[in-house]
């Protein structure tokens, strides 16, 4: 996984999407763009993400059979909507406003919090390389929780409102996230607080992505395809270009930006999937680059794990995957030596 700081060579070609694209960016198999994805069924309902409504998951009324939905989609998709969240959109709208303005900034600004050798944190990467291929965008990583941790060198401080911003955005997600566990007990049949247990106090890492047009989308990739480490991905989409794909059934499925102001995509990591027993499921996803538009969007990772080790709840009956200690599991993870289309929890499969 590629950790670099982004060349003026790139930003000139991200900035300038007539310009030549450089060999580095170029993949040998053609990326077929958003609006060619082949989709079985077209307008089929079932090829849409499932979209969870909180209202209804909080309204008694209707509370069982929504937490069934939410379940339904976290097994067979990994991947769901979720509209009438209740984060505060002014929170929301800062966090947006914030990112693109820093995006927007000269290259030498972004660099003030420029990654460095062997580091995570900070403004840069193309990180997903496959045969040393790079991928098309810019990102900022900060780790946001635990608060401790929290090294301010790569918190940005322009935009001046950038850190609060962040700080306030991250502290809705943390909470969205214990919302939505709730119910996810519910679905699995376990109790809340070991679940909810697994994610408190853990580490919370904020991604901020920036997907610059290329004129020939099928030729590079915004990210390549992966599944998510952590438990937890609560993904904002800040404008409405699409790009993010989801691979089920063999097929990619583009999500479509919902025009419902602040939806949120969330979706299962592999640590949430190895809590489960393997009930819910993280799947691969990639992001395709856009001819005409820039594509922005803040990922919230939320970790979990056990006492310091990653596996299965106890009360989910006979474990299916090996236990494996957290600092084992992020190299493995990140150094990702499986095969094509393995996930590193597969090797932990009994
Ligand atoms: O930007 C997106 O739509 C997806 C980002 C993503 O997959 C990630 O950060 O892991
Ligand atoms: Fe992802």
């Amino acid at each position: 996984m590629n950790r670099d700081i982004i060349a003026q060579d790139a930003a000139m070609a991200f900035a300038d999407h007539h310009l030549h694209i450089p060999d580095r960016f170029v993949r040998a198999d053609e990326v077929p763009a958003a609006g060619e994805v082949v989709v079985v069924g077209g307008d089929d309902e079932s090829s849409e993400l499932p979209v969870v409504d909180m209202a209804r998951l909080l309204d008694p009324e209707h509370r069982e059979e929504e937490i069934a939905w939410l379940g339904s989609a976290c097994r067979s998709w990994g991947f769901f909507q979720l509209i009438n969240h209740g984060v505060d959109q002014a929170v929301i709208q800062k966090m947006k406003e914030n990112t693109v303005q820093f995006f927007e900034l000269p290259l030498e600004d972004k660099n003030t919090v420029a990654v460095r050798p062997g580091g995570i944190e900070g403004f840069g990467h193309h990180f997903r390389s496959s045969a040393g291929k790079l991928d098309w965008a810019e990102n900022l990583i900060v780790q946001t929780q635990p608060f401790q941790q929290r090294n301010l060198d790569f918190w940005p401080s322009n935009p001046p409102t950038f850190r609060d911003s962040i700080d306030k955005y991250t502290t809705e997600m943390s909470n969205l996230a214990m919302r939505l566990l709730r119910f996810m007990a519910s679905d699995l049949g376990v109790e809340q607080e070991p679940l909810l247990a697994a994610f408190r106090g853990k580490r919370q890492s904020t991604a901020l992505h920036h997907y610059p047009p290329c004129r020939h989308p099928e030729k590079v990739i915004g990210i390549a395809p992966h599944s998510d480490g952590f438990g937890l991905t609560l993904l904002l989409q800040v404008d409405d270009t699409p790009g993010l794909q989801v691979s089920n059934g063999g097929r990619w499925h583009p999500v479509r930006p919902l025009p419902v102001p602040g939806a949120f995509v969330i979706n299962i990591g592999e640590s949430l999937e190895v809590l489960t027993n393997g009930l819910y499921t993280s799947v691969f996803h990639r992001v395709v680059v856009d001819a005409e538009r820039d594509r922005v969007t803040v990922a919230v990772f939320q970790d979990a794990c056990i006492d310091g080790v990653l596996k299965p709840l106890p009360e989910l009956g006979e474990p299916r995957y090996h236990a494996i200690g957290k600092s084992e599991y992020f190299k493995g993870h990140t150094t990702e030596v499986v095969g094509q289309g393995e996930r590193f929890i597969d090797t932990l499969k009994k």
